[in-house]
């Protein structure tokens, strides 16, 4: 079946916009999250704006975009508070997207807008750095920075008023970071006290958490789905329905950006360290704790773990009973967050690989898993038996025997090194402050609890070890 391509002349009557926001992405992500977002606000009549794309680097998904006059398709699929969703809709708030490498002019020009009042950003955890090479000169400056300051330089010079800047890459304080480097790029292109100050007075860097899973195109299925669509998308996004966004900015942020009056579940705070840490401990906790117990078993992905009788056990006790009471934050909010997460997991229309998880667990539970296992140890004079069970399967799965590690070379030695001698691998782990930045040693009891799990899990496996507990 032909069917027709998705485009403004196969689809006459769908609005446009004003352009209100430069956005420097136009990967999966920011197309599910951000322009869906504008999208809802619109539909509304909140904001009636639109988005003009910036392409970070030189290959990029302009070409494409601009083929369909900038519209696709956003797949919204998932459980959410117990239904199912199962949603589609054309996104009309991308208004165009500019590659600054091939049209440097259009990128500059965008500072003669007064319209434009936000700037976003995803350009992945690589794209907030410092390249010393970029001048001011450069057409463009490689790094997303770097650009930054050229366009925000030229809007000073115009006299004009500075932006809202909201960064969404998945690093900490990510817009104190950019701010950072912008003042970088200003002091090294000596770009003068006066344009300086015009950043510090005229511009708010806001930091930013977003949390959405986007697995992206759907390869799998895009057949199917553009017959039931009734047209060609080659840029259709799956995403699940859960969206959290959370602001550190001024509270006028939320009449100029509303996107919470719009029903999103947006919070604009003056301190998001809570939620960070909610995030980190209750949704990327579970997954790194799940992660070496369930491979061990032979499960693969999430999913999986969560349609496991006794693994899906494991997930809610290890939350409820370990987690949660070591957070900071009002009980009843962490729950219903908690509740959400493991919808979130059983979501059987996303394929999460539990091996993608995987990468640099060890790191991982450190961040993850272990302040909250001291902290439990600390209050409760006890170990919290989940989550040292995971840390034991964590350990015993850094074996290299028994599924692929995926770390750094210096920590995979340490491990190697480590398990030559198995009689003395617990000790030599938990001591190296390497690993942990302290000696875990002299944790009460930990040495003898991780062996005791350690000859467990040899002896009888991950599944009986975990019977065990629940
Ligand atoms: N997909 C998800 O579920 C999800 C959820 C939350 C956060 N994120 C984060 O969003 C980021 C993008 O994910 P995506 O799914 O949109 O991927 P994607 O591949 O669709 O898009 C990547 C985007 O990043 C830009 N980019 C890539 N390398 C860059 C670099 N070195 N410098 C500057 N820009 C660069 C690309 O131009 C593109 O716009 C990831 O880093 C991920 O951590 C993703
Ligand atoms: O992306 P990572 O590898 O740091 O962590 C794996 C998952 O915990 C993570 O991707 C979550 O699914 C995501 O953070 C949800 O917003």
């Amino acid at each position: 079946m032909t069917l027709r391509p998705l485009s403004r002349t196969t689809f006459p009557d769908l609005p446009t916009y004003p352009e209100k926001m430069i956005q420097f992405g136009e990967g999966n992500f920011m197309r599910a999250f951000v322009d869906w977002q504008l999208q809802q606000m619109n539909k509304k009549g909140l904001f009636q704006g639109s988005a003009v794309l910036v392409q970070p680097i030189e290959q990029g998904l302009g070409d494409m975009l601009a083929k369909q006059d900038y519209l696709y398709t956003v797949l919204l699929n998932g459980i959410m508070q117990q239904q199912t969703v199962n949603d589609h809709e054309i996104i009309t708030s991308v208004s165009r997207v500019i590659n600054p490498y091939s049209d440097y002019e259009s990128y500059l020009a965008l500072a003669e807008n007064d319209e434009l009042e936000f700037i976003t950003s995803n350009t992945t955890e690589a794209g907030i750095a410092y390249r010393p090479e970029d001048r001011l000169a450069d057409a463009p400056p490689k790094s997303f920075p770097g650009k930054l300051t050229a366009l925000l330089h030229k809007r000073f010079e115009l006299g004009k008023k500075g932006f809202t800047i909201i960064p969404c890459e998945l690093i900490d304080r990510n817009g104190e970071k950019l701010k950072e480097i912008v003042l970088q790029y200003a002091n090294d292109w000596q770009l003068g006290d006066a344009f300086i100050q015009w950043l510090e007075r005229e511009n708010t860097f806001c930091c930013s958490l977003v949390d959405r899973i986007v697995p992206g195109y759907p390869r799998d299925k895009a057949q199917a789905l553009a017959e039931e669509l009734g047209y060609q998308d080659h840029l259709m996004v799956t995403a699940e329905p859960f969206l959290f966004w959370v602001i550190e900015g001024p509270a006028s942020l939320s009449e100029r950006l509303p996107l919470a009056k719009a029903g999103l579940n947006v919070v604009v705070t003056d301190d998001m360290t809570p939620y960070r840490e909610r995030k980190v401990h209750l949704l990327n906790g579970p997954h790194t704790a799940m992660v070496p117990l369930a491979l061990l078993a032979g499960l693969e992905t999430v999913e999986d773990v969560m349609n496991d009788a006794a693994y899906s056990v494991f997930v809610k006790k290890l939350i409820e009973d370990e987690l949660i009471p070591m957070l900071d934050l009002p009980k009843e909010e962490l729950q219903s967050y908690a509740e959400a997460v493991q919808e979130r997991f059983k979501n059987p229309f996303i394929r999460h690989e539990l091996t993608s998880i995987s990468l640099n667990s060890i790191s991982k539970f450190k961040t993850r898993l272990l302040p909250v296992l001291l902290r439990y140890q600390r209050e409760k004079g006890e170990l919290p038996k989940f989550t040292t069970l995971a840390f034991a399967a964590l350990l015993f799965s850094y074996r290299g025997d028994k599924i692929e590690r995926q770390d750094g070379a210096e920590v995979i030695a340490v491990f190697d090194q480590a398990w030559s001698r198995p009689e003395s691998a617990a000790v030599t782990i938990l001591q190296d402050e390497s690993l942990w930045g302290e000696d875990l040693t002299k944790v009460p009891n930990l040495v003898q609890a991780i062996e005791g799990y350690l000859q467990q899990l040899e002896s009888s496996g991950s599944r009986a070890a975990l019977q065990q507990l629940i």
